[in-house]
Parts: structure tokens; C-alpha cells; sequence
């Protein structure tokens, strides 16, 4: 149907007709190529046989007849060119010539004859017929095998290219129409035509006005199901992801759905039918309701997996008991084998560590973590018989793995336990599907002992996955400090681990690394505590505080950085961590103004690529926005460019850098930038699961919403030497004060559910094992439900919280999910 309308429309534009001769270049990225084409006919000024046409196009195949629409352009380079903006298939347009195309060599089943009869019955237009509903053919009486071939080959010649017109002229450029091609193939423009708002759930980079100006092109109108729901799914999640929530509740969502539609278009939106649509989407599963909470199904099935698979490693009959070995005993060898003598919560942390199939351990800076996960890693060795001499399991996996959420992380793990430790999605071999975090791996995971550093920046989902792939024989010891900002993804996973108090659990409180007269340990407990020291404008050893006011920020943090320059520290030792990206005090303001201090670009031999304001030379600190598990390089990972590789001198003719991470070097095109950023200054977020020598801190009261003693506390704990407090010192105080508030999940009651079988939880039942599961998951299910097997998901939530019709009245669930104390005048649309 749109094919048809696009076509129309390039009716009054410029055309050059011809044969492909050469395809000069075709980007490994999108769709963009170069082609020579040897000109039929043309209606532009042109006078020479050939001519040079650029665009992007699918499957162009050399000595093939096509149209091309768009205008001439002048290269500065290379001339006169013609950009094309739209093109085609040369279809043949007498009957003659369809009848030669169709009796062709590119259909070695269909005959003159045969070739005659389909033109003779379906006319000039027979190609579009056939594509548009290959029944008509039906009537003909041609084989099945000839028929086939001619539906495949036709399909095949013009599906792509159709596809790619049809996204060039919805507006989508070369790399997008690539993106969303790769997503969808050949139902496209089925999946756009059928509802344009699934591009927001499954392309980076659109959003809902996008989409939305799409669909009113394709005559959705401002009030249609489908605009609703998109608006719906779209409000949802941006409302859970940008507060790290797993949930939200009706009014939020139906005010923010609305307000979505009505910045669109101007058009008011009834709240009553948002509220409709709301139930239509729970009906199908999309989303889930409970109680007066309203989550992405995704995320409300994933905590009650993590309960679950809990629950399953919990339920493991094998039990961890060692007779011949007494454990206060074998505590005071380990005492002597690393000459200190541990305290009494230490000694409790080890044996339950020892005792239970999962155990939290949780505590500040310099408190014993590390020494905890040496002194456990030690002990299970020694009595499951095992030997910590790597060298030794060359044809048998370690059986003790080590992981954290980040490379990083992973590498100070390694290092401080002289162990292999990874990244949990190399653990889990996750290869990265960024737009569905619903994807995980299918492996389950060999050894005997699991521990996970840095658990405060592990997510519901990367948990989930987790979880999943542990087999139930496995002891699970889960390490990290509470008071830390909370993960970047959805969920306070620890923090309601710890809150829900099924789980044993220890929390390290005395400080041990303070005899080394450092400050900024205590200065760190202090903050956690809700309190400053009296002395923290004064210069200390190791830290110091500068007192300036938004607007001098910048020149401060230029001298404090050239001045340490000056002293020999390298880019690596200093990071400046600021809480906003905008702003006189921003990331954003301060990273090139420290770039020009650490690597500036002194002469034109410098070798420099700039994508927007940002400039990249060999030698910059670069930071990864992005998760990228098939690199082994993840969100907030920091790495140095080691190369620059300008367009002519690629072998793909694009701009190339490329980046040394701790664990990996990538080369990255042109293309691929949006992955990274300049990382002299970072956000504290990104900065999470690192350390770093010198940490310069501004914080002053412009910031006021990010000024939460977790962010404080993150940041101060990330410096290892030297800390610089640079700002106004109400803010620092005003961020001691603050605490943040709890983000909404429903982990710690889903695990208490499940383990405590209370509410929704009468039995426990081993569930049928589904394909995708690898072991049996222990699974509360409502009483009337029938033990079936189920498709995973299913299989994992209990069944009696999904809304569909029937339980909705079975359960006299609330059909209004969560809008009991809503009415609709709280969505009246507002006065314009
Ligand atoms: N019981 C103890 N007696 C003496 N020293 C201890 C004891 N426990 C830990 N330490 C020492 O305290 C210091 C900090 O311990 P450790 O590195 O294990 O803490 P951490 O919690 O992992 O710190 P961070 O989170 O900052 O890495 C180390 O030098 C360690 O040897």
C-alpha cells in the first residue's frame, strides 16, 4: 500500500535511468553505497553516458536496470553526482518486455508460454500483484514448483529494495534503515504499516515523537489503540528505567503516557480511554498489575525468578556439612596461614559462607571484604580437597569462579585474590543484545563455589540471568557494599536481597584500613553516617577542599589538574567525577577543557577525528557508555586510544579509532562512536566499580536533585591516594544529609514470598522442565492452576499475577489495576 504512494510521489522528481556497471563502495554499516551507472534515459541536464549515484540501497546487483529519483549534487571532491533519495527495480513497462523479463534467465521454470498467460491475466502490473497477494496466480493453473519460484525470485529481487525505499521515504537514513531492517527483514514495513510504535521498543535512537510522526503520516489517528498503547509501553518504561525502578503506579503512568500524546500532536486525550488501553495491554501480558503496582512484564517476571531460583538453590538436598572438620579450628589455621587474627563478625562471615548455599556479605571501604573472600576462597579449598594452583586444572574447569559486574572490577578481583575472575556476562556468555535485556545465555555454569564482588551494580536482569545459570549444587557468596549507588539498570538487587532477611548475611562495620593515617576512609564512613568531619575544609595528607562557587569550577579544577600534571601524575591517575552532564560545572564543560590540558593537539601532525564538538586524539581517556559482551568491554569501562586510523587509509574508507581497555583492545568506525565519550570527567554513576589515585569532586548547589549522600559516598570511596573536594561546602553537607530515596521493587517481598510461602505461594512445586531450563525450578503456583508445562516465563511467575480475563474475575483482582485512588480528573487534559 505505501510502496504504491511512494512511488506516486517521485513522479515530479528528477530521474536517471540505467544499468548498474560498478558498485565503486558499499558501507559495512548501512546501506550507503556508490554506484556507476550507465545511463538509459534521464531527466536532468546531463550530457555523458555515465554517471556517479550515491544513496542508500539494498541489495543493488551490477548489470541490472534500475530508476533512480533524487537531484544532482556537486562533491568538492569528485564532481557532479547524482543523490539518489529513492530508487527502484527498472521494471519492464510494455507487455513485451514483462513478458521477456518474466521468460528471463533470472526464471529458469517459466516459459514464453507461461510468461504470456500471467501477463495476458494480471496485465502491466503482474510483479505488484504477485507481490501484494501471490493468489492471483492461483487461477492460472501453473505447477507448484514454477510457482514457488517465481513468488521467490520476485520476492527476493524487489523485497529489500521496496523495504529500503519505503524506509528512506518514511525519513529513515542510511544507518537507521539498516538498524530497523536487521530487526525486522522482510516484515518491515508490515511491523511499521501495522503499528510504527514498535520501532520505540526496538530501535535505539527513536522515540516516541518519531514514531508517532510516522503513524499520523499513516493515518493512525491521535486517539487509536495503537498510539495509546505505544504511548503506554513508552511511559512505562522510561518511568522505570530512568528512576531504576521495577514498577510504577497508574497515575504517574497514565499522566506521563498522556502528556507523551498531547506534546505530539495537540490533540486532547481521553483519560478514560488511556485507562482502557492500559487493560488491553495487561490482557495480552505486556505489562503486568499487582496490586496497585503496574510493571514491564519483563521486569515483574524477572524478580519473582530471581525468588525463585533462590529458593531452588536453597532447596538443594545435598547438605554443606563437614563432619571431620571443625571450623573454629580450621579459622585459626587460616589466622596463621595469613598472620591476622580475625574479628568476630569476620569469623561468623567465613562459616556461614561455609554452612550455606548462598550467603551476602556486605560492607564499607577498607572493612575486610576482600580479606573475607580470601579467607572463604582458602577454607572451601582446603575442605572439599580442592587445590588453588591454577596450573593444575588445565583439561578440568577452576571450580571456584570469581566474577563482577565490570572488567574493572573483575581485574582488581583477580589481582587482590590472585585468582581468574571475569565479567559476569563473560561468565554467563552473554552475548550483548542491548534492546532486549529479556536475553540471556543458556549456560550453566561448572564448579562448586560462586562469588560475585561488587553486587550493588548488578541489575535485576544481569541477577536473573545469573541465577539462571547456576546449578543448585553451587554455594553462592554475593559481595559488595550497601550504601553504594544502586545499579545503573532496573532494581536495588542486594540492597533487597539484605532487606528481605531469608538470606544469611553479614555486615562488616569495623574499619581496618586506617592505619596507613588515611583520611578519606573515615571521611567515607562519616558521610555514611550522615555527618562531615569538623575538619573538612582543612588540608589533610591526603585530602584537601577548595571552596568556589559554580562559575569557577572550571578554572579551579584547570589549575588543579595542570598542576598535577606538573607533578607527574599521568591521565590514568586523575579523574574528576561530576554528578550532571549540563551546566557550568558539567561533564560535558569540563572534559575538553581537561583534554586540552593532558593531551592537547599541539601541531596539525597530531592525528585528530571529531564527531559534533568532540574531538579524539591518540592518547585520550575514553569512557564506554555502552554494555558490548562480545568485546568484552561494558558500561563505564575506561580505556585509552591507541590508534586513529583516518577514512582513506581504511580499508572500509571510514574514520577508525581504536582503544585499549584493561582487558581488551576494540577499533571502533565511525559509526560505532556513539559508544563512547571523552572520560577525563565522568559521571560518579559511570564511575562505580572503579578506582582511581586522585579524585577531583565539585559539588555545589546547583545540583540540588543528585545531591543524595549514596552519590557522595560512591564518589569519595572511588579515591584510592588523594581526594579533592572542589565547590560549596552546603552542598557537601546537604548530600551527607540527604538520604536517597529507596527505589520501587518488589524483590525483597518476592523473596520473602517464596521462601516464606506466604500470600501467593501455597505450595512449592517442581515445576515440568521446560526447553530453556537447564534444572527443575521450585515455582509458587496458585492452587487451581494446573501443573503443566508451560513456556518459561509462565513457568517462572506464578501464575495467578498474570491479569487476563479470567483471573481478573476469578481473582476479583481490581480491574482498574492500581487506580483506586485515581479518578479521572487527575488526567483532565490541561488547558492549552
Ligand atoms: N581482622 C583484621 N585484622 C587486621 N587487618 C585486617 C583485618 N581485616 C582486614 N584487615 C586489613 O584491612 C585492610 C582492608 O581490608 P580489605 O582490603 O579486605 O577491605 P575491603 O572491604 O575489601 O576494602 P575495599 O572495599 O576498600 O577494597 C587490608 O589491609 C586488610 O589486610
Amino acid at each position: 500500500m505505501a510502496i504504491v504512494e511512494i512511488v506516486k510521489t517521485n513522479e515530479t522528481k528528477p530521474t536517471v535511468t540505467g544499468t548498474v556497471q560498478n558498485i565503486f563502495y558499499e558501507s559495512p554499516d548501512n546501506f550507503f553505497k556508490i554506484l556507476l551507472v550507465k545511463v538509459a534515459h534521464q531527466t536532468i541536464d546531463w550530457h555523458e553516458t555515465e554517471i556517479v549515484v550515491t544513496g542508500s540501497f539494498g541489495d543493488i546487483k551490477e548489470d541490472e536496470r534500475y530508476t533512480f529519483y533524487g537531484k544532482v549534487v556537486t562533491h568538492p571532491k569528485y564532481g557532479k553526482q547524482f543523490q539518489a533519495d529513492n530508487y527502484q527495480v527498472d521494471q519492464p513497462t510494455t507487455k513485451a518486455g514483462l513478458v521477456a523479463y518474466l521468460s528471463g534467465e533470472k526464471f529458469t521454470r517459466i516459459g514464453q508460454k507461461t510468461a504470456e498467460k500471467i501477463v495476458d491475466a494480471l496485465g502491466i502490473d503482474a510483479i505488484d500483484k504477485i507481490l501484494d497477494d501471490p493468489t492471483v496466480l492461483a487461477p492460472l493453473g501453473l505447477n507448484a514448483k514454477k510457482q514457488a519460484q517465481l513468488v521467490e525470485t520476485l520476492t527476493i529481487n524487489n523485497g529489500m529494495e521496496q523495504i529500503i525505499i519505503g524506509l528512506n521515504n518514511y525519513g529513515f537514513g542510511s544507518s537507521m534503515a539498516y538498524n530497523i531492517y536487521q530487526t525486522y527483514h522482510e516484515d518491515t514495513l508490515k511491523v511499521i504499516q501495522e503499528n510504527p510504535y514498535q520501532l520505540v521498543a526496538d530501535i535505539a535512537g527513536i522515540g516516541f515523537k518519531r514514531a508517532d510522526n510516522l503513524a499520523e503520516t499513516l493515518g493512525f489517528a491521535a486517539d487509536s489503540a495503537v498510539r495509546v498503547q505505544g504511548a503506554l509501553m513508552q511511559a512505562l518504561n522510561e518511568l522505570t528505567n530512568q528512576a531504576g525502578d521495577t514498577y510504577t503506579q497508574a497515575k504517574p503512568l497514565l499522566a506521563a503516557s498522556i502528556e507523551l500524546m498531547e506534546k505530539a500532536r495537540n490533540v486532547a486525550i481521553d483519560p478514560n480511554l488511556v485507562a482502557e488501553q492500559l487493560m488491553a495491554l495487561a490482557h495480552d501480558g505486556k505489562v503486568v498489575g499487582d496490586e496497585n503496582r503496574i510493571y514491564p512484564n519483563g521486569l515483574f517476571n524477572a524478580e519473582w525468578q530471581i525468588a525463585n531460583h533462590l529458593m531452588r538453590i536453597e532447596n538443594e538436598r545435598d547438605q554443606l556439612s563437614y563432619p571431620k572438620h571443625d571450623l573454629d579450628q580450621e579459622i585459626r589455621h587460616l589466622e596463621k596461614r595469613f598472620k591476622m587474627t580475625y574479628d568476630d563478625v569476620q569469623q561468623e562471615a567465613i562459616k556461614l559462607a561455609m554452612t550455606h548455599r548462598t550467603f551476602l556479605l556486605t560492607g564499607g571501604p577498607g572493612t575486610g571484604k576482600t580479606t573475607i573472600i580470601n579467607g572463604i576462597v582458602t577454607l572451601y579449598a582446603e575442605l572439599n580437597g580442592l587445590s588453588l594452583d591454577i596450573s593444575e586444572y588445565k583439561d578440568t574447569p577452576f571450580p571456584i569462579l570469581l566474577a563482577a559486574p565490570t572488567g574493572r572490577a573483575a581485574k582488581r578481583m583477580s589481582e587482590t585474590t590472585g585468582l581468574p575472575a571475569s565479567t559476569i556476562h563473560r561468565l554467563l556468555g552473554i552475548t550483548g543484545r542491548e534492546n532486549n535485556p529479556d536475553v540471556s545465555g543458556n549456560k550453566e555454569l561448572e564448579g562448586g563455589l560462586l562469588i560475585i564482588d561488587e553486587m550493588s551494580m548488578v541489575d535485576t536482569y544481569l541477577f536473573r540471568s545469573l541465577l539462571r545459570a547456576v546449578p543448585s549444587h553451587m554455594q553462592v557468596v554475593l559481595v559488595g557494599d550497601k550504601d553504594q549507588l544502586p545499579s545503573v539498570g532496573a532494581g536495588q538487587v542486594f540492597f533487597d536481597l539484605l532487606q528481605s532477611n531469608v538470606i544469611p548475611a553479614v555486615e562488616l562495620q569495623r574499619i581496618y584500613r586506617q592505619d596507613d593515617q588515611s583520611t578519606i576512609i573515615p571521611l567515607a564512613h562519616e558521610i555514611n553516617q550522615g555527618q562531615l568531619p569538623a575538619d573538612l575544609l582543612k588540608p589533610q595528607k591526603d585530602r584537601s577542599f577548595i571552596q568556589c562557587n559554580p562559575y569557577q569550577i572550571e578554572s579551579v579544577i584547570e589549575q588543579i589538574v595542570t598542576k598535577a600534571k606538573a607533578r607527574g601524575f599521568e591521565t590514568k591517575d586523575i579523574q574528576v567525577l561530576a554528578p550532571m552532564y549540563k551546566g557550568a560545572a558539567g561533564i560535558d564543560q569540563l572534559n575538553p577543557m581537561i583534554q586540552n590540558i593532558m593531551n592537547p593537539k599541539l601541531d596539525d601532525r597530531k592525528k585528530q577525528v571529531s564527531i559534533g564538538n568532540v574531538h579524539y586524539r591518540i592518547g585520550d581517556k575514553v569512557l564506554h557508555l555502552v554494555n558490548s559482551p562480545e568485546q568484552n568491554v561494558f558500561n563505564g569501562e575506561i580505556g585509552q586510544i591507541t590508534g586513529i586510523t583516518y577514512a582513506k587509509k581504511s580499508v572500509d574508507k571510514v574514520d577508525e579509532i581504536t582503544i585499549a581497555f584493561d582487558s581488551t583492545e576494540v577499533t571502533y568506525k565511525r559509526s560505532e562512536w556513539h559508544k563512547i565519550t571523552l572520560a577525563y570527567c565522568t559521571s560518579i554513576h559511570k564511575a562505580q566499580g572503579s578506582e582511581f589515585e586522585m579524585v577531583i569532586l565539585p559539588l555545589v548547589n546547583q545540583y540540588q536533585r543528585m545531591l543524595k549522600r549514596n552519590l557522595l559516598y560512591t564518589a569519595v570511596t572511588r579515591a584510592k591516594s588523594l581526594l579533592i573536594l572542589v565547590g560549596e561546602p552546603s552542598a557537601f553537607q546537604k548530600a551527607a544529609h540527604e538520604l536517597s530515596a529507596n527505589r520501587q521493587t518488589t524483590l525483597k517481598e518476592r523473596i520473602k514470598s517464596v521462601f516464606t510461602g506466604e500470600q501467593l505461594t501455597p505450595a512449592i512445586k517442581t515445576a515440568s522442565v521446560g526447553q530453556n531450563e537447564a534444572h527443575p525450578v521450585a515455582q509458587p503456583v496458585s492452587p487451581s492452576t494446573p501443573s503443566v508445562a508451560v513456556d518459561e516465563t509462565i513457568q517462572e511467575a506464578p501464575v495467578s499475577y498474570v491479569l487476563t480475563p479470567t483471573l481478573l474475575a476469578r481473582q476479583s483482582v481490581d480491574p482498574m489495576i492500581g487506580m483506586t485512588e485515581v479518578t479521572p480528573y487527575d488526567f483532565m487534559p490541561k488547558t492549552k
